[in-house]
């Protein structure tokens, strides 16, 4: 189904400017650690039309590249570096030894290992200068309220979904002013965009990512008892709420009985090349010569960007073919589970603040999510959620459709089981028991944890790579049902993940945002890690499982 429909946010001059440069940059440095998103995160030295005035001095061949000295003199001379727009900051809670740190880890090598990883939120934290609210149109940075922490390598601003790990992390940290402020500039961007932004540049404002707003909300007042941040908070997560229930998100589907059902999928407001990576997208959009089809592509391309999962065939129709990537037509059983646990976390943070009215909407909003992901995504044979692919007769996304057993998704991935985290789904023992068995032989377990697909497409959200934000929602949803047998399996593979990211800890000296989830101590593919800054969401898994389990084995043994 095409979606032919959809806004379209607009681009700023600076943002067009700076794609123009990364083309230019492409040609003249060669693709050889070749990073696009460089270019779009420089900030400028002066005005942009002298800037514009300036790059058009420069002699260009017919390849439309520059001469490497040119290219490099002109970016000195009119950009700050990239990156140069943020601040290192201490964060205002963080003592090299917190109280109370970590206390199942008894093991003094452990223990110093995490006691390293937790320094290591000091490398990671940030304040954007004053400067960018001084002349926004400086810089592709948002201005934003407080301090934050960034993923680290090449990821230079805050990340919606990798914040709710970060924050995990910050509260085993004890670091619980660092964790409010990411929240309340997380807040201030739905108070300006609407919604939260997928990160906070201004590339990244035609679309949102995973929402675990809700999520950080109810873990930090679960430590805290702060209820001044749910006061402020709950206004934000209702407009959250229905920015991902309406309109281009929602969708709306008749189940076998005639039931009608809403549900939710990735919508970008966008369907051009993505400027941090335009290079990329205008080369995989080569083939296709029609331009609408190509602004249908580009526009599937940022939804996927949206789900957090870019890129993985579980987005595509033809796993050996990039460009059929219809994410926008699929409803995806994580996001769902994710809507499914902001619905009960607005019911009990409006019990917290006495609003019994907005309790009451969405425990009965969560009831009807609940009853949807069973008729439209469970399937008792398999034991496992599946995304469902709308057939789309029509070309509008508010139409409902009738459900069809063969649009049922049979594929296998990490995000079949993400249901299990939400506390209405563990709390059913009968259903955990068929979701053990079926992880268990989903072919997603290695020796370093849980892998996120079974297909070696060489997309970065396919085997072999495991990722730290799904092994620890998976192991966390297992470990809080009351099976013996799920608490046995969740604590198995926390041992699996913690032990892969120490192991490659030791030989790298750096924290990295996957691994290859079939051998222990992997480091995974792609990207730069610096040694001794960490990665945001794998620092936080690792503390989060660090404090659940603690570590009693022998570091000597291996990982078979
Ligand atoms: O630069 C390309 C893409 O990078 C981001 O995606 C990846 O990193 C994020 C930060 O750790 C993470 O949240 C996401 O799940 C990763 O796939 C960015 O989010 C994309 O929008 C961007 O196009």
């Amino acid at each position: 189904m095409a979606i032919t429909e959809g806004p379209v946010k607009p681009k700023t001059p600076l943002i067009s400017f700076l794609e123009t440069l990364q083309k230019t940059a492409l040609a003249t440095f060669g693709s050889k650690d070749f990073d696009p998103k460089l270019y779009v995160d420089l900030s400028l030295k002066s005005n942009l039309s002298v800037t514009i005035e300036g790059f058009g001095n420069l002699p260009k061949n017919q390849n439309g590249s520059v001469s490497v000295d040119d290219l490099k003199g002109f970016i000195e001379k009119y950009f700050e570096g990239a990156g140069n727009d943020l601040e290192y900051v201490q964060p205002v809670d963080y003592v090299a030894v917190p109280v109370g740190f970590l206390p199942k880890v008894k093991n003094m090598e452990m223990r110093e290992w995490a006691l390293e990883i937790h320094s290591l939120w000091k490398n990671l934290s940030r304040k954007v200068s004053q400067e960018v609210a001084k002349r926004p149109e400086f810089h592709t940075l948002l201005p934003l309220p407080g301090p934050v922490m960034i993923p680290g390598s090449r990821f230079r601003e805050v990340y919606y979904w990798d914040s709710y790990w970060v924050i995990r992390g910050l509260l085993a940290s004890k670091m619980y002013e660092t964790a409010k402020a990411i929240v309340i500039n997380l807040i201030y961007l739905i108070d300006h965009y609407g919604f939260v932004l997928n990160g906070a540049r201004a590339y990244y404002t035609n679309r949102s990512q995973p929402p675990l707003l809700s999520s950080m909300v109810y873990e930090i007042y679960g430590v805290t008892r702060d209820i001044e941040l749910v006061k402020v908070a709950l206004p934000a997560l209702l407009k959250e709420h229905a920015f991902w229930t309406s309109g281009i998100h929602k969708v709306v589907i008749i189940d076998a009985e005639g039931t009608e059902h809403i549900l939710s999928r990735y919508y970008a407001m966008w369907d051009e090349p993505r400027p941090e990576s335009s290079t990329i997208d205008i080369a995989a959009a080569s083939t296709i010569s029609n331009d609408s089809e190509r602004k249908l592509f580009f526009r599937e391309v940022a939804s996927t960007a949206e789900s957090g999962w870019d890129f993985s065939t579980r987005w595509m129709r033809d796993p050996s073919s990039f460009t059929t990537l219809t994410t926008t037509t699929i409803i995806p059983v994580d996001l769902n589970a994710f809507l499914l646990k902001v619905e009960h976390d607005l019911a009990s943070l409006a019990k917290v603040v006495g609003n019994d009215g907005i309790a009451e909407i969405f425990s009965a909003a969560s009831k009807a999510r609940q009853k949807a992901m069973k008729a439209i995504m469970w399937n008792e044979e398999r034991g496992q959620w599946f995304d469902y692919w709308l057939s789309g007769s029509s070309t509008s996304h508010q139409e409902a459709e009738e459900w069809r057993v063969e649009n049922q998704s049979n594929t296998t991935f990490a995000s079949n089981f993400i249901p299990i985290w939400i506390n209405s789904f563990h709390s059913d023992e009968s259903l955990v028991e068929k979701v053990v068995k079926s992880l268990q032989c989903s072919g997603l377990l290695g020796a370093a944890g849980i892998s996120t697909s079974l297909t070696n497409s060489g997309q970065q959200w396919d085997l072999p790579n495991g990722w730290a934000p799904l092994q620890h929602m998976i192991i966390e949803g297992l470990s809080r049902s009351k099976s013996p047998e799920a608490n046995k399996m969740a604590e198995d593979l926390a041992l699996r993940w913690i032990r892969t990211n120490y192991l490659a800890f030791k030989k790298t000296g750096a924290m990295h945002e996957k691994y290859n989830v079939l051998e222990c101590g992997e480091t995974g593919g792609g990207g730069e890690y610096i040694p001794q800054t960490g990665f945001g969401w794998s620092n936080g898994v690792v503390m989060a499982l660090l404090e659940q389990f603690g570590w009693s084995e022998d570091l000597s043994v291996s990982c078979e």
